[in-house]
């Protein structure tokens, strides 16, 4: 019984063990995968964004330097009469480097490089030759030009912005240029500055051979970008977004844009680190609305494998006890709802069937005599006990074969036993259903009549007598009995006296000759 209940404890142990097991890891999986899809869309956000600011600040750059080119161009328009008024010239240079703020700088050159005029007046360019590589870049090409940034004469670096100035027979006269000082404050700056970011998100300007042309940091200005792991790509796609790690080693998720004019291409990237800050509150989110229902399924995962084992326990429970009477109609009325559990009730009930069967036998065997099929003396013991318990008055007529010894001798053994077959088939014509014929020796019987009187009993014993000794017996022909008779009448007689008593008014018969009956006293 302890046992029984020790595994019965550990399948539910089990059970919950399983229910916990499954829910924590559906948890755990759908919580992880929420975070990778999460993050992945943070980044992909963060990467988007980056690359609608970038592709505007290059748009934003390519505007500005369109205009300027053409406010160049208009100005280069107007000059070409007026080359050898000084005066014209300075006024033009002033005008475009003070009107406007687009350029640091202004100059006028004449065909072979030697400046006519250039604003501001104090970098005391009149009159000198212009050997720079922007100078040099205009005078051979002849025609609209930004320049590669490069260091100035005086130790500037610069981008240089020129058209050709033509005389009306378009004979080349010189160029208009202005220069946009990259390490001091310029439109580039302005243009870009504002967009820096407080979140670690910066913006930076790269030509093609990866030098700065802008950077929050101004001293990086000028340098060449190293060790940054996607600049290669940037420049290479010149429009798009990507996961990096910059020269500082740091993650970056950036975003670009190339400047169609120049070629130079604007970064915008933001660190993956600040970028992933909100992730913290979507999960603590994620964790306190799929708490609720991690638990529903927990307990219904739990309830659910329970109601799987309640079968299996209740049919358990009925197996320890299954020679109670009812034991069939239990397990009947268990609700064993899954095939499993029905099969096993089927085979647990077909088990029970066949142990009452057995039982049912056994009992049989034990009370009946096997050659006869009359019961025998245990179970004519037992009866009159409990009749005697219950108070029932019987009868009991005490019959035995007359000379049957000479009937096996004569016809023998087989024919004897033909006989006392035959002998108690006659005896049950006269057993009622309350009645019990027995066979209490080997050529003794009894029978038993319960709520009988004695003198009814004696009536039955004539006629049982006259019955015998009128059957024709096969092989064997005719018999006769001797009939003792007495009877229980629920008084102070015991039953033991009774009993001897019947015994004795047998052998009054067979002492009288034999084929009677005698009363007991
Ligand atoms: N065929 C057969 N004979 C049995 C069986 N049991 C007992 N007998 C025989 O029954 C006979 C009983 O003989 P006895 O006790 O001398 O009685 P009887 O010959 O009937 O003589 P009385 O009772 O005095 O009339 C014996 O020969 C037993 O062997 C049995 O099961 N089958």
């Amino acid at each position: 019984m302890s046992s029984l209940k020790y595994h019965f404890l550990k399948l539910n142990r089990l059970i919950l063990f399983l229910a916990l097991t499954a829910t924590i890891l559906t948890f755990i999986i759908s919580f992880y995968s929420n975070y990778e899809v999460q993050k992945a869309q943070l980044i992909s956000q963060r990467i988007n964004v980056n690359q609608a600011y970038a592709h505007k600040l290059a748009d934003t750059t390519e505007v500005f330097l369109k205009l300027s080119r053409q406010q160049l161009a208009y100005t280069a328009n107007g000059l070409g009469t007026k080359m050898h008024d000084q005066t014209f010239l300075t006024r033009e240079a002033n005008r475009l480097k003070y009107q406007t703020d687009s350029f640091n700088s202004v100059v006028i050159s004449n065909a072979v490089g030697v400046t006519q005029a250039a604003s501001p007046e104090t970098l005391g360019l009149v009159g000198r030759q212009l050997t720079s590589v922007g100078s040099r870049q205009a005078l051979n090409e002849k025609k609209a030009l930004i320049s590669k940034p490069y260091i100035s004469t005086i130790d500037n670096l610069l981008v240089f912005i020129s058209t050709p100035i033509f005389s009306p027979d378009h004979d080349y006269l010189g160029f208009l240029g202005g220069t946009i000082y990259l390490k001091k404050p310029n439109i580039l700056r302005e243009i870009l500055g504002e967009h820096f970011y407080h979140n670690g998100s910066y913006i930076y300007v790269v030509d093609n051979d990866k030098k700065i042309l802008y950077h929050p940091e101004p001293e990086r200005i000028g340098t060449i970008v190293e060790n940054n792991t996607g600049l290669d790509e940037i420049i290479a796609k010149k429009e798009g977004g990507l996961s990096l790690r910059n020269s500082r080693g740091i993650d970056m998720l950036a975003g670009y844009s190339t400047i169609p004019s120049t070629g130079w291409t604007v970064v915008t990237q933001s660190p993956l680190a600040s970028s992933l800050l909100p992730l913290t509150g979507i999960m603590e989110t994620v964790i306190l609305k799929t708490l609720p229902m991690t638990l529903g399924v927990f307990v219904f995962i739990w309830l659910f494998a329970r109601a799987i084992s309640h079968p299996l326990m209740q049919l358990a429970d009925k197996a320890k006890v299954l020679d109670s009477p009812n034991v069939s109609e239990e397990i009947e009325s268990i609700n064993s709802w899954y095939v499993e559990s029905s099969s096993l009730k089927k085979a647990i009930l077909s088990g029970v069937k066949l142990l009452h069967t057995q039982i049912g036998q056994l009992k049989l065997d034990a009370d009946t005599d096997p050659l006869t099929g009359a019961k025998n003396r245990r179970a004519l013991q037992y009866r009159l006990e409990a009749l005697v318990v219950q108070g029932t008055k019987f009868s009991l007529l005490s019959v035995d074969i007359d000379y049957f010894k000479k009937v096996n001798d004569t016809f023998g053994h087989h024919a004897g036993d033909e006989v006392l077959k035959q002998q108690v088939a006659v005896m049950n014509r006269f057993s009622r259903a309350q009645d019990m014929v027995a066979r209490t020796g080997g050529e003794e019987f009894v029978l038993l009549l319960t709520e009988t009187s004695q003198d009814d009993a004696f009536v039955v014993a004539e006629r049982l007598r006259e019955a015998v000794s009128n059957e024709t017996f096969e092989e064997v022909g005719h018999i006769t009995v001797s009939i003792g008779i007495g009877a229980w009448l629920n008084d102070a007689k015991p039953l033991k006296k009774v009993l001897l008593s019947v015994d004795e008014a047998l052998y009054a018969a067979k002492a009288n000759g034999r084929n009677c009956c005698v009363m007991g006293k």
